[in-house]
């Protein structure tokens, strides 16, 4: 449904004209402006006469974009755009989603975090310095900011695999965000990114002359968790109502950051949740594809970090809801991390990661390769896996041998390598349909080009959270919802296996295209939105309204006509300097 809100009919009132008006990327309007406005808001000459719509311009940003040489330089070249024109932005992004995802998010976002100090030209979003910290609630305070309804915020430990990136971890939540408005249609002037610089470990960043974040160690322990209080409380006071979405903090601070806020505040963390589901929902629908149903799965789970134990724990919630105990659904589960299978009583086990260890005696008599440490290898020959999730960020530990080995023992094995970017896949899917013969139904985190086999065309999934997060926070909002709860994510990985090509078609796609991800947005939204009511977390609506809900929370990147508010000023043009 789409809804044009009065927002989108009635003319704005704008205060400013001239330079100012054209340096505000959520004013801008660049050649758009009609020959009226610019006699209103003194932008004669200011402008080549030349006069657009927005259609015109975005087939010439279109073009312009095409012709640059890498992903890397588009990448910058749309970041410029977003600071230049928010809804020229938007509308391009939109109109060209499956080309522009992988520009202004994953993969390319990986690079653009890593030489974020090197191109660094505007900023964008907030940066929460540690030794600044007694000036967090004076810097939210700014009336900018009065309508901020969605904050994805960051540390930049552990940006996708690419570790500790420091400051150049604010990529993340502006990539982030930008796939709110894109996807999930929240309006940009609601959004904003936030980055606590509380140091790196990354040496090489430290080292860089260039290098604009807080040149110093990474703080950790009681002054790093007292940064983070100030901020969620400082947060808490300027928006109470506010949905913060944690991202890319590192597997020590994920969970228990999770933990601590979670019935504080409307709060959730993306790599724990919104991963789980994501892989949640794509295994249902490979469900259909392979025939094999919960009770006969067999999943090992590799890299029991953040996203690997939210994983195991929501498919191990829907084994139990599909009728197994839970103790039966536990021994599905083989985690495997640096130091090998997880197994009961070993030493360094995280708390997160207990659940997920096998009782020593379960592998007992398994046959293995060496005394030391139970391999992914000695996993896989003696577990017989149906399932293979990898979130470790290891690139080619999915190696032909142990791929093989798996197929041996499965009809259609299900390879999911969800770790991002494209460099730290667990392996690349080509391989995995060769050296399966065809039979693997697999998956990624990054987007992969389809394979040909056999004479087909295998469609490669992406199976990455920004099918969830846009959708949920969409839901969230638009009900008023006072928490985000695990039963959302449960739901939403419902709604997605729902809304499976291979429902119809077991040789169709398991999720639908990233062309579709507004579509999906609405999906996920509606099932997250009757979630939050059932469970109790938002005011009662019924079922026949939720649409307008949704429609009216959403908006569109169209532009609308300006006129002078009362007390409009030109800013004088010329700087004293
Ligand atoms: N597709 C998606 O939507 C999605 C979502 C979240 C995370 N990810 C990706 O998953 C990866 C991990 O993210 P995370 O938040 O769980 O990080 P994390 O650091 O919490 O977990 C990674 C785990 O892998 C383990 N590991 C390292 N080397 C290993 C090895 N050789 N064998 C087995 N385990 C090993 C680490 O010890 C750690 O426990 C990243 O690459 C991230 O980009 C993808
Ligand atoms: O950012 C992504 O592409 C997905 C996920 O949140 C990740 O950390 O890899
Ligand atoms: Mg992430």
């Amino acid at each position: 449904m789409t809804v044009q809100s009065s927002d989108e009919i009635d003319p704005l009132e704008i205060e400013v004209g001239g330079r100012a008006l054209l340096t505000e990327p959520l004013l801008n309007k660049g050649l758009a402006f009609t020959v009226e406005e610019r006699s209103a808001f003194g932008l004669h000459g200011l402008l080549p006469p030349h006069i657009e719509t927005l259609e015109e311009q975005v087939e010439r940003r279109l073009i312009a974009v095409r012709r640059l040489r890498t992903n890397a330089e588009r990448y910058h070249f749309l970041s410029d755009l977003q600071d230049e024109n928010e809804t020229l932005f938007y509308a391009l992004i939109t109109s060209h989603l499956s080309e522009m995802l992988p520009i202004i998010y994953t993969p390319t976002v990986g690079q653009g975090c890593q030489e974020f100090s090197d191109y660094w030209r505007y900023p964008r979003g907030l940066f929460l310095s540690l030794p600044y910290k007694d000036r967090i609630a004076e810097i939210l305070s700014h009336p900018r900011y009065d309508r901020v309804e969605t904050i994805v915020v960051s540390d930049g430990e552990r940006v996708l695999g690419l570790g500790d990136q420091g400051v150049g971890g604010m990529g993340i939540p502006v990539g982030k965000l930008a796939l709110y408005t894109a996807c999930g249609g929240l309006n940009p002037a609601t959004t904003l990114p936030v980055f606590l610089d509380v140091g790196t470990d990354n040496q090489a960043r430290l080292d860089d002359p260039l290098y604009i974040g807080w040149r110093h160690a990474r703080v950790r322990g009681p002054e790093y968790d007292a940064f983070v209080e100030s901020f969620v409380s400082a947060l808490e006071e300027r928006w109470p109502n506010v949905l913060l979405q944690w991202e890319d903090f590192a597997r020590g601070q994920a969970g228990t950051l999770l933990n601590r806020y979670r019935d504080r505040l409307l709060t959730f963390n993306d790599d724990i949740q919104g991963t789980a589901a994501v892989a949640a929902g794509t295994l249902l629908a490979a469900m259909h594809v392979s025939g094999v149903a919960f009770k006969d799965q067999r999943i090992v789970i590799v890299g029991a970090g953040s996203a690997g134990c939210g994983i195991a724990k929501l498919i191990l919630h829907q084994m139990v809801e599909s009728g197994l105990s839970e103790a039966e659904a536990r021994r599905r589960f083989h985690a495997v991390d640096i130091d090998g299978l997880l197994v009961e009583g070993m030493p360094g086990l995280l708390d997160f990661q207990q659940p997920f260890a096998q009782p020593r005696e379960a592998v007992a008599d398994w046959k293995r390769k060496g005394a030391g440490k139970i391999t992914l290898e000695d996993v896989v020959a003696n577990a017989k896996p149906t399932l293979m999730i990898g979130v470790s960020a290891q690139p080619g530990i999915f190696h032909e041998e142990l791929v093989r080995t798996m197929a041996a023992n499965v009809d259609r094995p299900v390879i999911m390598p969800l770790s991002n970017p494209t460099s730290r896949a667990e392996a690349m899917p080509k391989d995995l349909v060769e050296w399966t013969d065809g039979r693997v139904i697999t998956c990624t985190g990054s987007p992969f080009t389809p394979v040909e086999y056999g004479g087909r065309l295998h469609v490669i999934d992406q199976t990455n959270n920004a099918y969830i997060f846009p959708g949920l926070g969409l839901g969230v909002l638009a009900v008023g919802a006072r928490r985000v709860s695990d039963g959302m994510f449960a739901a939403a990985a419902r709604a997605l296996a729902a809304i499976s090509p291979a429902r119809k078609d077991p040789h169709a796609s398991l999720l639908p295209p990233t062309d579709s991800l507004r579509d999906v947005a609405i999906a996920i939204a509606a099932a997250v939105a009757k979630r939050a009511r059932d469970e109790g977390l938002c005011d009662a609506f019924e079922d026949d309204d939720l649409p307008l809900l949704l429609a009216k929370k959403q908006w569109r990147p169209v532009y609308r006509l300006y006129v002078k508010k009362p007390g409009y000023r030109r800013i004088p043009q010329r700087p004293d300097l």
